[in-house]
């Protein structure tokens, strides 16, 4: 290894604010049961703390960090490794990235929530700060985020209760997409940020030409940079002495009126309201009363504790902790995430929260079955009990009947919506094409977000002067050679090219401003196959732009399907009217009369297929007399009616709606 005598000697150099002058009046004790790397192994993995154990960790001996990283470069193996290396869980739990808890998140290989895991840990390599054996516990509290753009308001919430970050880089595949959008976000921060290049293990992996990258993109003194293998172990003894020696302890004042940053909510079950909080002044301990900022509401604490990494009572979190508290809070929804709760009857200064979530994307979900609606209602209330950064508003459609129109930070995420309201609740959904929101200006010079193509119908009285569509700076990370094709892509999406760097030799960066309707469906795949999965993606949002956009309808039998709604781009309409026509035909069945079916703008069709009649009869091929066979065929065919859609005379299949969000963009 380019040596840990070169670590130590980079890691002297970088920032090392020592703890706030106002820290804490506690003693400092050795507490050695922690030393989980040097305990015996039936102590490791032990999830037993008790508060006085817990305040043998003032803020100098508190470090808060965060592992960021594209998708896939390893963060949630490090974090496993790190975890077992403090002796926080069992070495071979059987479950490789342990806080990827999820269902969707394990099936997926994707992290969708930040976790965060407290760890003890004594630094036995020496360090500016440590001095080998000699050295104190500590105690650090790792965030593990998710890397996919979707979930970014999760990291940046995740990075308000740290000071540092370790930023993960695939050793082989260098610096990408969302490398650069997380290094901002810690940059932005103001976190001290240790750079790890992990899968040193790799054949192709090029630790050099990554740390010129870093160097070249970010500035990054490659001396600091951490070579590791959270595969097979190599390097990783030096990741914690450098978050120890190299981040900052969490600023805050121990005698102070408790203080803390609400970052997460989720609802249990047995438990209810299980908030995850920063503590950044004083002490909260069980029984005590807080309030919140936002709603002025006051609380009885019933427990308090760390993640460890479990939801472990310790009776109190003390100054610079981080951990949960449940108390009285019946729903998330007065859980606010980025409130601050503070000591009932004293007056605090709230702290920064965190930027309201923007919904990218908007979609309407309704029960595959309409008497299913108050099912579909239990389930959504629940997921979002989980998940505050869906919004839900009850919406009806002709079509479809009562559900509801959810807004999402992006297609993924919708996904992972609706996969978990399937495997987490049985929920059967029909979701309709996704849309962005819209801006519409009337002749009356009223302005009006758009989140439903087929609401604007109901505005069809008056005239409208203009529009406007959200954008999206996006950051395309290629290979030189598939730059021409690439920006191809970019210009027929409507792209506008900001900047066209080379990161390295082989390497280039692109910089679009491009409309977010453009992006939201197809977009990613398409740059994937033209690039041969090369291209790497991810982007921020940016201003409203005025656009000339105009509301597409679809019509079976001369009917429009309000669900089917879209508003769309002049200039691609008639292009993506064909696909959805197209797609439709193929996917209703034939019924036993003739089926128009149309795209139209207005009274202007732009598209129109025609579906002959057919009576279609399961039995025909079934010659003969087993009657179990034939019940069998019946069956199948009631099954597969109870997942029509009955629109007019006309039955549509849940798959017809699910296709049509695969077109409902231009190609
Ligand atoms: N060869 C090698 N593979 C690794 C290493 N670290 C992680 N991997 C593998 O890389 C893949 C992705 O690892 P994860 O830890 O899930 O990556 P992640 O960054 O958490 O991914 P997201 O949560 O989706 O952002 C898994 O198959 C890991 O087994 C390493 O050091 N060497």
């Amino acid at each position: 290894m380019a040596g840990a005598a070169a670590l130590r000697r980079a890691a002297r150099r970088v920032i090392r604010p020592l703890a706030n002058a106002s820290a804490p009046s506690r003693t400092l004790v050795q507490p050695e049961r922690f030393l989980s790397s040097q305990a015996s192994p039936e102590h490791r993995g032990r999830a037993v703390v008790s508060g006085s154990e817990l305040g043998l960790y003032p803020p100098e001996r508190i470090r808060n960090f965060s592992i960021i990283a594209h998708v896939d470069h390893g963060k949630s193996t490090l974090a496993d490794r790190l975890l077992e290396l403090t002796g926080t869980i069992q070495k071979g739990h059987g479950q490789p990235q342990y806080l990827d808890k999820l269902q969707v998140e394990r099936e997926r290989g994707i992290t969708v929530k930040a976790q965060t895991a407290t760890m003890f840990y004594r630094n036995t390599v020496e360090t500016s700060e440590s001095h080998g054996t000699d050295s104190p516990s500590y105690l650090l509290n790792l965030i593990d985020t998710p890397g996919h753009v979707d979930f970014s308001y999760e990291v940046s919430r995740s990075l308000a209760a740290c000071q540092g970050a370790l930023l993960v880089v695939d050793a082989a595949q260098g610096v990408q997409a969302q490398t650069i959008a997380n290094f901002y976000l810690a940059f932005e921060s103001n976190l001290s940020i240790i750079p790890v290049i992990n899968k040193i293990d790799q054949p192709t992996a090029d630790p050099d030409n990554v740390k010129a990258q870093l160097k070249r993109l970010f500035d990054i003194d490659p001396s600091e940079a951490l070579l590791t293998s959270a595969k097979t172990g190599q390097g990783l003894s030096q990741v914690l002495p450098a978050v120890i020696d190299r981040i900052p302890c969490p600023p805050g004042s121990c005698d102070s009126p408790v203080r803390m940053l609400l970052l997460d909510s989720y609802y249990d079950e047995y438990k209810g309201v299980i908030c995850h909080v920063a503590v950044v002044d004083g002490a909260m301990r069980k029984g005590d009363k807080i309030s919140s900022a936002a709603t002025g509401r006051t609380y009885e604490v019933f427990d308090v504790g760390i993640m460890h990494p479990e939801l472990t009572p310790t009776g109190v979190l003390y100054t610079g902790q981080v951990g949960y508290v449940i108390t009285g809070m019946r729903s998330t929804k007065e859980a606010r995430i980025g409130d601050t709760l503070h000591q009932a009857k004293s007056i605090v200064e709230p702290l920064p929260g965190f930027k309201p979530v923007r919904h990218m994307v908007f979609s309407g979900v309704y029960p595959a079955d309409g008497s299913d609606f108050d099912a579909l209602s239990h389930a959504i209330e629940k997921l979002t009990c989980n998940d505050a950064s869906v919004s839900v508003t009850k919406e009806t459609s002709t079509a479809l009947g009562m559900g509801f129109r959810c807004g999402f930070l992006g297609l993924l995420h919708m996904d992972v919506f609706h996969q978990r309201l399937e495997q987490e609740y049985g929920a059967q959904v029909i979701s309709t094409i996704p849309t962005v929101p819209y801006i519409f200006e009337y002749g009356d010079e009223s302005k009006v977000q758009v989140e439903n193509p087929a609401a604007l119908a109901s505005n069809t009285g008056k005239r409208v002067t203009a529009c406007w569509e959200p954008t999206v700076i996006a950051t395309i990370l290629i290979p030189s050679e598939y730059v021409g094709p690439v920006i191809m892509l970019c210009s027929e999406r409507r792209g506008e090219q900001l900047e066209y760097t080379f990161i390295d030799a082989q390497r280039a960066l692109l910089k679009y401003r491009i409309p977010l309707r453009e992006i939201i469906v197809d977009f990613y795949n398409e740059l994937k196959s033209i690039t041969s999965g090369y291209a790497t993606f991810d982007y921020e949002d940016s201003e409203y732009q005025k656009s000339d956009l105009v509301k597409m309808d679809i019509l079976l039998n001369g009917q429009p399907v309000d669900a089917m709604a879209t508003i769309i781009h002049n200039q691609k309409a008639q292009k993506v009217g064909r696909e959805l026509v197209d797609k439709l035909k193929k996917f209703i069945e034939r019924q036993m009369f003739e089926i128009t079916i149309q795209a139209a703008i207005g009274s202007k069709i732009i598209a129109r297929e025609t579906l002959s009649a057919m009576r279609k009869n399961v039995l025909a091929k079934c010659y003969g007399g087993d009657i179990t066979r034939k019940k069998k065929l019946l069956e199948k065919q009631k099954e597969g009616k109870k997942r029509m859609k009955r629109v007019g005379s006309v039955d549509i299949p849940q798959e017809a709606f699910h296709e049509l969000l695969k077109v409902s963009n231009s190609k």
